[in-house]
């Protein structure tokens, strides 16, 4: 939970009893007040967010940098996992000891003193692992802290570009699975790498130790056999995984989208379509999933055959030879049981590999995001825009979303300091692509545009967006209060300056009927309020902010009489005294700007008042001549 800092939440004693809060009864201050310092502290400060990364952000990202920022728990752990690794190993050593030395020549002393000291070590193995697991869990705990936040600051840096063409689902992998892979990596993965290969080393020696002969059968006869098993899973797996891999990415993605248009598809009746398509999706992710575990099946009990065969090999020659005496019984046991603490690292190494390759693969796919320029970046000697009268100028530009497909071309239009010019034309012409250049969602592909004169790629692009206010369309509703949203973009506003805002769009009395006021939760994409009401609240957001310049998509869907009219009273607060580029959908809007823009096929072809350009008998007289005939209300200047 997150606490921000400062003095104890609760009142203390001293609140009069007798009132709705009495306070905190004074025998339990002391553990209130010993629940709060127990709270974890999460960072609050301030964030200082630069829309050009640091040096270094820049360096590419591996797992050896996520990991060099946590040096410290890395040599813990390093250390522990040798600790760890060498204790392991006393056990059969012991145990020959015990044998040969202890209940061979009957010495008590001896048994006893072995089994004391084997107790030593097996304590002392769990200690410095359990240490170990401790020192790992938090190292992979930081290294994921880490890299969400690095991974969410650079998708708020993104260009909008970069969101409509990467699917939502395929980002929210990146920041689950793949995540999580690493995170399993760091937590378990490296610390067994280091122990199983550790082990292999320290027991192949101590084998050659023991006895060549052994050793070399050991190594010539079984090694070989178990790496050919080993090198066919590796290639296998590889395989299954990363089926897998794309299986679990193409279910989130189903599943997002899924959600997200879920009253589309309530509406469409698309319901049985969609649970087979995501059937499909899930069939081929439980395939793969199913062919991972075939694989598994294989390879585990095969090499473990291998492994009882080998020893069972190794067993009748050393049996032979203890009848020979060149062995005694205690050695015979001791390399019996190495030879087990050395097949199994095999098999652990190779699994292992799977995990390893699954982190990086993600460490891979993460860099690759983390490496992707925001397109519309900020020039290195960007100037802050001073406070501006508001001129908008469009200066021979051109712009496509795709290289080939240019969506406009040759636009030319000056929007006066102060002026409210409406942009109209047919759907798909690019008037919601104009009002996007204006706010820096993309750049122009050709020519400029300008405020105040000032090129908009010059300037930083908060101090120019301090002074734009944008109404999309459809506006997004957060999770919180009507309050939070309002003030979205100034989060400092008053109270008083929160219900100005309401006031002014005429949202009073829905606000006043809700149950907590201003403090009434609305639902995660606001789905507890109206269209109508949603597009009020947006306003209402805008207007609180006070920019020198609007942008306005106005809402396609259709209201009642009665909300339109509110909406209309609140654009008339809104507008006064301001520039605005509101993209009108309806002529009726239209009609009330100072000036009208058409844009037809990515061009602005008239611009002029509504009565000169009804007068000039041009595309806009055929568009208000089409609107009235069909019902819309005559204009009366
Ligand atoms: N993110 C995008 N990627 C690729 N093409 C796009 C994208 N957004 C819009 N387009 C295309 O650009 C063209 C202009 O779209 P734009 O949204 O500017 O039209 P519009 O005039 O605002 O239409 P409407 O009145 O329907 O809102 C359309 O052909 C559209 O398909």
């Amino acid at each position: 939970m997150t606490m921000m800092g400062g003095g104890s939440v609760f009142g203390g004693a001293g609140n009069a009893p007798g009132l709705p809060f009495a306070g905190v009864p004074q025998e339990m201050q002391a553990g209130v007040d010993a629940l709060i310092a127990d709270e974890p502290q999460h960072l609050t400060e301030p964030v200082v967010f630069s829309h050009r990364r640091g040096e270094r952000d820049r360096r590419p990202l591996t797992l050896r940098r996520l990991l060099a920022r946590h040096k410290r728990s890395l040599v813990a752990a390093l250390a522990l996992v040798a600790v760890e690794s060498a204790t392991l190993q006393a056990g059969p050593k012991l145990t020959q000891v015990g044998i040969d030395d202890g209940i061979l020549k009957h010495s008590m002393t001896v048994v006893v003193t072995v089994a004391l000291i084997y107790l030593a070590s097996v304590g002392l193995t769990g200690l410095a692992s359990a240490a170990r697991v401790r020192v790992t869990g938090r190292l992979a705990a930081w290294v994921m802290h880490d890299l969400r936040i690095t991974v969410f600051t650079h998708l708020q840096r993104l260009s909008m570009g970069f969101f409509t063409a990467e699917k939502a689902g395929v980002l929210m992998t990146r920041m689950t699975s793949d995540v999580e892979n690493l995170q399993q990596l760091v937590q378990d993965g490296l610390a067994q790498f280091a122990i199983q290969g550790l082990t292999m080393v320290v027991v192949t020696a101590v084998l050659f130790g023991y006895n060549v002969k052994l050793a070399l059968i050991t190594v010539v006869v079984i090694v070989p056999v178990l790496t050919a098993l080993s090198l066919w899973f590796r290639h296998a797996s590889n395989i299954g995984y990363s089926r897998a891999r794309d299986g679990i990415s193409a279910t989130l993605a189903d599943l997002s989208e899924s959600l997200h248009g879920i009253s589309q598809v309530r509406a469409s009746d698309r319901r049985s379509r969609n649970i087979l398509a995501h059937r499909k999706v899930v069939g081929q992710y439980r395939d793969a999933n199913d062919d991972t575990a075939l694989i598994n099946g294989i390879y585990g009990p095969s090499t473990q055959l291998v492994g009882f065969l080998g020893q069972a090999m190794i067993l009748a020659v050393s049996g032979h030879m203890v009848l020979r005496h060149e062995l005694t019984v205690g050695e015979l046991i001791a390399f019996s049981l190495y030879l087990n603490s050395f097949f199994a690292p095999i098999q652990q190494l190779v699994q292992l590999y799977n995990v390893y390759q699954q982190g990086q693969s993600s460490v891979t796919k993460l860099r690759e995001l983390l490496d992707t320029e925001p397109t519309v970046a900020e020039s290195p000697d960007a100037a802050e825009l001073p406070p501006v009268r508001g001129e908008l100028l469009f200066e021979d530009v051109g712009f496509g979303y795709l290289e080939d497909r240019p969506v406009l071309s040759g636009v030319n239009l000056r929007v006066r300091a102060g002026e409210t010019i409406a942009l109209v034309g047919p759907t798909g012409a690019g008037k919601s692509t104009l009002a996007r250049l204006i706010v820096r969602f993309y750049d122009p592909t050709g020519g400029r545009v300008l405020i105040d004169g000032h090129d908009l790629r010059d300037l930083s692009i908060t101090s120019l967006r301090r002074q734009l206010g944008v109404v999309p369309q459809e506006p997004f509703l957060f999770g919180g209060t009507i309050r939070d949203n309002v003030s979205f973009g100034r989060p400092e506003a008053t109270d008083e300056e929160v219900w100005e805002a309401i006031r002014a769009t005429g949202l009073e009395s829905l606000v006043e009927r809700m149950p907590e006021g201003i403090d009434t939760v609305v639902h995660e994409r606001g789905q507890s309020l109206s269209s109508g009401e949603r597009q009020l609240l947006a306003l209402a957001r805008a207007f609180l902010v006070r920019p020198r310049v609007l942008v306005l998509d106005e809402a396609t869907s259709n209201l009642d009489l009665q909300s339109e009219s509110r909406i209309e009273a609140a654009l008339d607060a809104l507008l006064e005294g301001r520039t605005a580029v509101l993209v009108a959908h309806r002529l009726s809007t239209a009609m009330k700007a100072d000036r009208i823009a058409v844009v037809d096929d990515g061009r602005v072809i008239e611009v002029g008042g509504h009565d000169e350009l009804v007068a000039a008998g041009g595309r806009y007289a055929d568009m208000f001549a089409t609107w009235s005939r069909h019902g819309g209300a005559p204009h009366e200047p």
